[in-house]
């Protein structure tokens, strides 16, 4: 099988500082990649690069087995890489269904063809709806309710099923469960388990290695800028993969460095 998302040789340095030092990186169809590292280890820096974000100075991505090479995080939406950030980029008092469809707003024929086309709200509240419902997410009621009154879990909730909605071929969730309790994240990480069980593939950036074991397919553990190994959750212990991505213990395969 290969890759659906696929980087080599990934650099990005920002002054002195080496962020992404020649990484690499895969994702399977229909898995839940984790990638965990330790502070500064260059998880954001990598997932920025695969979604547009920032410009890597060398290295190669690939979705689909075709090159890509996206210059704004737009650009790799509209090829099926969607991230969802932790500050969730909603408006907070707009509905449910206008973020939902914020940018891709669905409009009626208009006078002479295309001018004038009022927005399409029945539409876009069906199908709003039906979104949330497909991803066990109804017990939000009113799809015009404004997204400030939802709980963090609601509104992650809501971030995940409209990076899920429109076909997507790639989900990057940073850190979706770190602001939420403990009730909340068990419904962001069944959501989580829904989406893959829809076959959208999801690379999973997480701090917490509970949530991280409980829900990864495979965990890229990266350090210093590399992906230091992979490793199935099911072969390793939770402070295994710490002390991996500390450098406190060899990692599979490798010499302490
Ligand atoms: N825009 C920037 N300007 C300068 N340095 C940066 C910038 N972005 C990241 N860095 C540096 O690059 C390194 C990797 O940062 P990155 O945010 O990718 O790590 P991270 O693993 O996501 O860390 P954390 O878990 O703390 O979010 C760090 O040393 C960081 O300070």
């Amino acid at each position: 099988m290969e890759p659906i998302l696929k980087a080599r040789g990934l650099s990005k340095r920002y002054g002195k500082v080496t962020a992404l030092d020649n990484c690499d990186f895969d994702l399977m169809p229909g898995e839940i990649l984790a990638v965990i590292g330790d502070n500064g280890a260059g998880k954001s820096s990598l997932i920025k690069a695969l979604s547009g974000a920032i410009t890597p100075d060398s290295g190669e991505i690939f979705l689909d087995g075709q090159q890509v090479s996206f210059n704004s995080p737009i650009a790799a939406r509209l090829a099926g890489v969607e991230t969802v950030y932790q500050t969730l980029a909603m408006s907070p008092a707009l509905s449910i269904a206008d973020n939902m469809f914020m940018g891709r707003e669905l409009r009626k024929p208009g006078i002479m063809g295309s001018l004038f086309r009022q927005l399409d709200r029945p539409a876009m509240e069906r199908i709003a709806r039906e979104k949330l419902s497909e991803l066990g997410l109804m017990t939000i009621q009113n799809i015009n309710q404004a997204v400030e009154t939802l709980s963090g879990g609601q509104r992650q909730g809501v971030a995940v099923a409209r990076a899920a909605a429109f076909g997507s071929k790639v989900i990057i969730l940073d850190e979706p469960t770190a602001a939420l309790g403990v009730k909340e994240s068990r419904r962001v990480l069944d959501l989580i388990q829904d989406v893959r069980a829809r076959g959208i593939p999801i690379i999973l950036i997480s701090h917490n290695m509970p949530h991280v074991f409980e829900v990864a397919d495979r965990i890229h553990v990266h350090r210093l800028g590399k992906r230091l190994c992979v490793i199935d959750p099911k072969d390793y212990t939770m402070s295994d993969a710490v002390a991996f991505m500390t450098g406190a213990k060899a990692a599979p395969g490798l010499a302490l460095a």
